[in-house]
């Protein structure tokens, strides 16, 4: 898990604490992502007067282009991968062949018709669920007016303000929360042309799959996007500048991805920067910083995103935003102003919508002077919709490096698991730490399929700072893929002293 430091303005109080009455509290919240509508809830729970602004739809890019989509797309490629199994369980005729073989059976038009229409069924319900507890839904594009005031440029895409092009509301609010997200970052030598070029948000307009798709980026993004589209029937090459797919991820989880990747018949290209990327006749053209030309069909771009704070007036209005723009916030998302607050992608500190939620809840509890407990960032639980995929917990075998932690650990092959065997999956283990006096779970890597599931007892581990002796004890069925997280804590219970 990557935890980058957490940037501390000065202390300022909060606005609604003490003795504050939340419901004489107005408050306007910038974005209607997760970040957004989950702060949004807990305002409207507490009894403030409150208005979110969105210029996309609700749900944010979280719902729209981002995690929803990707994950619905990634759910067809995983039909696709557990059919090879078929012959291996004994089934006739159940292998979907050759990747290349596979381009007869997807039909991507009707794919990303169905990721389009949950996504946006998706963003409907939020919408519906946030009028229905009294939430105000603004349409339009939102900008700071000093410390205390939105001003909302309306471009009359939504009838239903009454407000069109040019037109603008103003909104004077006790309290604000910026929750701006993130949008993709592109680099001005590969231009995305929304056809060939193309960045995560532009692929769901794809008809037919890319026949050979260059994959810019081999981060979170890059690997599950090469990943499904492989499993798709595309032929795929990962573009990756640093040495191994997935940096910033356990080195274990991420050579065994890199392993099945290659295994699959994935290129792999480390080390290799890519400098720019240009329309050919028929396809694309990326040249490596190394003067290397790959050639395909389509390329992907996905080198990372930026914050989405600039021309927002935030920094006129005491705003204070670090080098990579990101917007500064402390544990309890307080920015440098007091009565503004910040959550999610567009503060940097850990781009998960889960993350993005859980600050944006502890804005507004700060806010309206709720009880609140700072962000732990040491609990977060993540996963990799990749095949398989790669679920985390807790702290990092890196992290307890950095930090000179002492800790023991284990790793069973999931090889080595009855279930596992009997479901003919071989990639994978489960992965523990622990502290090696106190026994204490501190963190835990599974590489699974359906490792986001799987990961759950060592979240409540970590959570409820549990023992590997309170793990190895609790009964799990036989046989499960879940026996080897307690047969993990019971090697542990071996090495803690
Ligand atoms: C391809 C991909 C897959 C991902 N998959 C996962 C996953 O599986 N699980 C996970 O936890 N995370 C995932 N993430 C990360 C996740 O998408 C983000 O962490 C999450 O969207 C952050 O939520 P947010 O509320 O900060 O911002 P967003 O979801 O980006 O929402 C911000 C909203 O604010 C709006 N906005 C911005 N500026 C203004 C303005 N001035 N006025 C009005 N509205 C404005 C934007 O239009 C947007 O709708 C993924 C990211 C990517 C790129
Ligand atoms: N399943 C999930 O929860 C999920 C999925 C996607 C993204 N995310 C979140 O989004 C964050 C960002 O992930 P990301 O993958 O979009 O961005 P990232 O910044 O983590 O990765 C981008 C990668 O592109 C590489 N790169 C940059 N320029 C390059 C170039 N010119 N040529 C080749 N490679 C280049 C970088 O070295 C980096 O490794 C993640 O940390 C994660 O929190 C989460």
């Amino acid at each position: 898990m990557n935890t980058p430091p957490q940037d501390t303005p000065a202390p300022v109080a909060a606005p609604g604490a003490p003795g504050a009455d939340p419901r004489s509290q107005r408050v306007v919240v910038v974005g209607g992502g997760p970040g957004g509508y989950e702060a949004a809830l807990v305002a409207r729970r507490l009894g403030a007067r409150v208005t979110v602004v969105e210029q996309q739809g609700l749900g944010g890019a979280a719902v729209l282009t981002d995690v929803v989509p990707s994950k619905t797309l990634i759910a067809t490629a995983e039909w696709l991968t557990i059919a090879e199994q078929g012959p291996e369980l004994g089934i006739r005729g159940g292998d979907p062949g050759e990747p290349r073989d596979r381009r007869a059976i997807v039909d991507l038009e009707a794919v990303n018709a169905r990721v389009l229409a949950l996504a946006e069924a998706q963003s409907a319900d939020i919408r519906a669920r946030l009028e229905r507890e009294g939430v105000q839904v603004v349409h339009g594009r939102g900008r700071l007016d000093g410390p205390s005031r939105v001003v909302v440029e309306h471009d009359g895409a939504d009838g239903a303000d009454g407000a069109g092009d040019g037109a603008t509301t103003t909104l004077d609010a006790d309290t604000i929360l910026l929750a701006l997200g993130a949008t993709p970052r592109t680099l001005d030598t590969a231009v995305p042309d929304g056809d060939r070029i193309l960045t995560w948000t532009q692929l769901y307009r794809l008809t037919e799959l890319p026949e050979r798709l260059i994959v810019v980026g081999s981060g979170v993004t890059g690997a599950e996007f090469a990943g499904a589209y492989q499993a798709l029937g595309s032929e795929v090459v990962l573009v990756s500048s640093r040495d191994r797919v997935l940096p910033g991820e356990d080195m274990d989880a991420a050579e065994l991805l890199e392993g099945v990747f290659r295994s699959r018949g994935m290129t792999v290209m480390s080390r290799s920067r890519a400098a720019t990327a240009e329309r050919t006749a028929d396809g694309v053209a990326v040249t490596l910083a190394d003067g290397r030309v790959v050639t395909g069909s389509h390329v992907l771009i996905a080198v990372g995103a930026v914050p989405s704070t600039a021309g927002l007036g935030l920094e006129e209005a005491g705003v204070r935003l670090t080098e990579s723009g990101h917007v500064a916030v402390d544990k309890v998302s307080r920015t440098s102003v007091r009565g503004i607050y910040a959550a999610g992608d567009c503060t940097g500190v850990l781009p998960l919508a889960s993350v993005a939620a859980m600050q944006g809840r502890i804005a507004m509890s700060h806010a309206l002077g709720d009880a609140v407990a700072p962000l732990k960032l040491g609990r977060v639980a993540a996963n990799i919709f990749t095949a398989p995929e790669i679920a985390t917990v807790g702290y990092s075998e890196a992290r307890l490096r950095e930090q000179g932690s002492r800790y023991v650990t284990t790793m069973l092959p999931l090889a080595r698991n009855p279930r596992a065997k009997m479901l003919g999956m071989r990639d994978g283990f489960v992965k523990l730490f622990a502290h090696p006096e106190a026994g204490v779970v501190l963190g835990g890597v599974v590489v699974a399929p359906r490792a986001s599931e799987l990961v759950f007892p060592i979240t409540l581990a970590v959570a409820h700072r549990l023992t590997v002796d309170d793990v190895a004890e609790a009964f799990t069925v036989y046989p499960s893929l879940s026996g080897s997280i307690a047969e993990a804590a019971r090697v542990l219970h071996g090495q803690v002293r």
